[in-house]
């Protein structure tokens, strides 16, 4: 069994942690941290719990939880994570980091998007950007994985084959992208409260979304270009979810047939995408509680713009499921253990 903990498990994605590994047949938590309910078992938090009810809350304490475990998920606020990180790796301990704190390759381009010097570049050339359908085989022997965020994750999948084959204008790509409200975390935050959210629709962090020079730095590599995208964020009054509507130019004589042909052939044998067919588009609610990235597209001939729609549950996909894949890779599990696949629809 593989011996793991989570730091950070009372949160949405620790929590979302919990319910996935309750189903994975080769892993054991021995370890769940919480600053806040520290000395308080499972059930006496959260009464639902069944399968960990009797784990109790620790501090997150390196020195005295990594002599317990194999592999540890870091499910704490970019800043946090880092040195945590490295003291883990330190003590010879596997690092699935959730936060941003590893994902983009540039110390500086870190400094200038999160405002603050970079606590650890020391190891950014060692962490392996957790997208197993692009980095898969980099992931297998990695010891630091950058889990992606969950908007890049949605924007990423669709948009890499379309560059690769050189389908679309790099420069042309806008991606409009909404999510619901877990997105952000579980502590309070005004703009987070009911009356705030509710019957509400709205962009945030317009042209200056963090997320921008994580999907920036996947796409340049993907086409060889170095360019910029429009990227607008809005949050929508839903808990799970994210649709991204992603716009691009075609190349010349490029039709909406190759655009899906590309799509369906880079993901063929990919157990968690699905190109949809002619007609057909993602919804939030095909997603939820699942590890699948839906994908959709048009190609509109009055413009001459391929409109592409993906669909993730920013929990599973765009976090914790995700993590939980990069794991299996890691330990040489098979890659969809504990992953189901069936939404929670309607
Ligand atoms: N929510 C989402 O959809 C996604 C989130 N992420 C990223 O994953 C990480 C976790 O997100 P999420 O679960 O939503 O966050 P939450 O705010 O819901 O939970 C954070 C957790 O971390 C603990 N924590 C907070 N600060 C610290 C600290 N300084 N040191 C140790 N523990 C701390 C909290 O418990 P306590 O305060 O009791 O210690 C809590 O358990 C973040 O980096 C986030 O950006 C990534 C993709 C998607
Ligand atoms: C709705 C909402 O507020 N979403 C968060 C993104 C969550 C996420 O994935 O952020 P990390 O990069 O920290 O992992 C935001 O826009 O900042």
């Amino acid at each position: 069994m593989l011996k793991i903990a989570i730091i950070g498990a009372t949160g949405y994605t620790g929590l979302e942690l919990l319910r996935i590994l309750a189903k994975h047949p080769e892993v054991e938590i021995v370890s769940v941290t919480s600053r806040q309910e520290a000395g308080k078992k499972v059930r006496e938090v959260f009464p639902f719990e069944s399968y960990f009810a009797e784990l109790v809350f620790e501090e997150p304490d390196v020195s005295k939880i990594a002599p317990r475990v194999d592999l540890v998920f870091l499910c704490v606020p970019h800043g946090a994570a880092a040195e945590t990180a490295r003291a883990f790796l330190e003590a010879g301990v596997k690092v699935i980091d959730l936060s941003a704190d590893f994902r983009l390759k540039d110390a500086a381009v870190y400094e200038s998007w999160y405002k603050t010097k970079h606590p650890c570049p020391e190891l950014l050339s060692k962490a392996v950007y957790g997208l197993p359908e692009i980095y898969r085989e980099e992931i297998k022997g990695a010891s630091l994985v950058a889990n992606p965020g969950c908007y890049p994750t949605a924007s990423i999948l669709p948009l890499v084959p379309l560059l690769k084959e050189k389908l679309i204008e790099p420069q042309s790509i806008i991606i409009d992208a909404k999510s619901g409200v877990s997105g952000a975390g579980r502590s309070a935050k005004l703009r987070l409260i009911f009356c705030e959210v509710n019957e509400d629709f709205c962009a945030y962090n317009v042209a200056v979304h963090r997320h921008t020079p994580e999907i920036e730095q996947e796409l340049n590599q993907a086409s060889g270009f170095s360019f910029h995208i429009n990227f607008t964020t809005h949050l929508v009054p839903m808990s799970r979810g994210i649709l991204a509507t992603s716009y691009a130019e075609v190349k010349e004589g490029v039709t909406e047939r190759d655009l899906r042909e590309a799509l369906k052939s880079a993901y063929a044998r990919e157990p968690f995408i699905k190109i949809l067919d002619e007609g057909l588009y993602p919804q939030t609610a095909h997603v939820k509680g699942t590890n699948l990235c839906l994908i959709g597209l048009k190609f509109d001939p009055r413009t001459g713009r391929a409109i592409i729609i993906s669909a993730i549950d920013n929990l599973v996909k765009g976090a914790s499921g995700q993590a939980v894949q990069n794991m299996n890779l890691m330990a040489g599990f098979p890659e969809t253990l504990g992953l189901e696949k069936r939404p929670l629809f309607p």
